[in-house]
């Protein structure tokens, strides 16, 4: 059974001051270091073979952190990206108005081929991590993969994995620097195929980010 580590970046500026990211980027606060070197304290015993990191600076600083306690290097997979959130990334949370607060929302409210003008749709997100979980099925037998990505981008990945629509993330609480498995096994018993052992656990952080979307 191959059993695949799904991590989220660390706190960075931007989750801090509740700014859209998205495939923009911004740095790791100090909190966002310190939570990352406490997931790599958690998981550098549990055997990881490879850490596959999105392309992003803050997925990769993160991945760095984690790469170096478990002995490993860092490979980079664009497909493990955040949603590309268009004309709304960088922009403050607060300081959107009616409109463009109805495009933030349509992605989480049930219109799965949504998007934010010049973004991309929570379908198209989700081909796109399935792709890129799916790969870690070709890694060498006996490989434990922990893959660093993003908050709506695994939310998408389990709630699919779970059977629900890809706009159902944010029915996921996935704080920075949370532990999600998913694990890909033949049972006579549960489905086959990829299924969820765990989601969102932050009990190795002392001091775990506000969801930034939630105040
Ligand atoms: O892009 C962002 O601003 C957030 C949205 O949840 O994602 P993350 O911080 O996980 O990259």
């Amino acid at each position: 059974m191959l059993q695949v580590y799904l991590v989220r970046h660390g706190e960075t500026q931007w989750n801090a001051q509740r700014r859209i990211q998205g495939q923009s980027d911004s740095a790791l606060t100090e909190k966002g270091e310190r939570q990352a070197e406490q997931v790599a304290e958690r998981v550098k015993t549990l055997g990881i073979t490879h850490v596959i990191a999105s392309d992003l600076g803050r997925t990769r600083r993160t991945a760095e952190i984690i790469a170096t306690a478990c002995g490993v290097d860092v490979t980079l997979d664009a497909r493990l990206r955040e949603l590309d959130m268009g004309v709304l990334e960088r922009r403050n949370l607060d300081t959107l108005n009616e409109e463009e607060e109805g495009w933030r929302r349509q992605l989480v409210n049930g219109t799965a081929d949504g998007r934010i003008p010049d973004g991309e749709s929570m379908l198209e997100m989700s081909e796109r991590m399935h792709s890129a979980l799916n790969a870690c099925l070709d890694l060498p037998e006996g490989s434990r993969p922990l893959l660093v990505s993003h908050g709506m981008a695994l939310g998408c990945l389990v709630s699919t994995i779970l059977g629900l629509p890809a706009w159902a993330e944010r029915r996921l609480r996935l704080r920075n620097c949370s532990i999600s498995r998913v694990d890909h096994q033949q049972s006579p018993w549960l489905a086959s195929g990829w299924v969820v052992e765990t989601a969102g656990d932050i009990s190795h952080l002392d001091a775990p980010a506000l969801d930034e979307l939630q105040r």
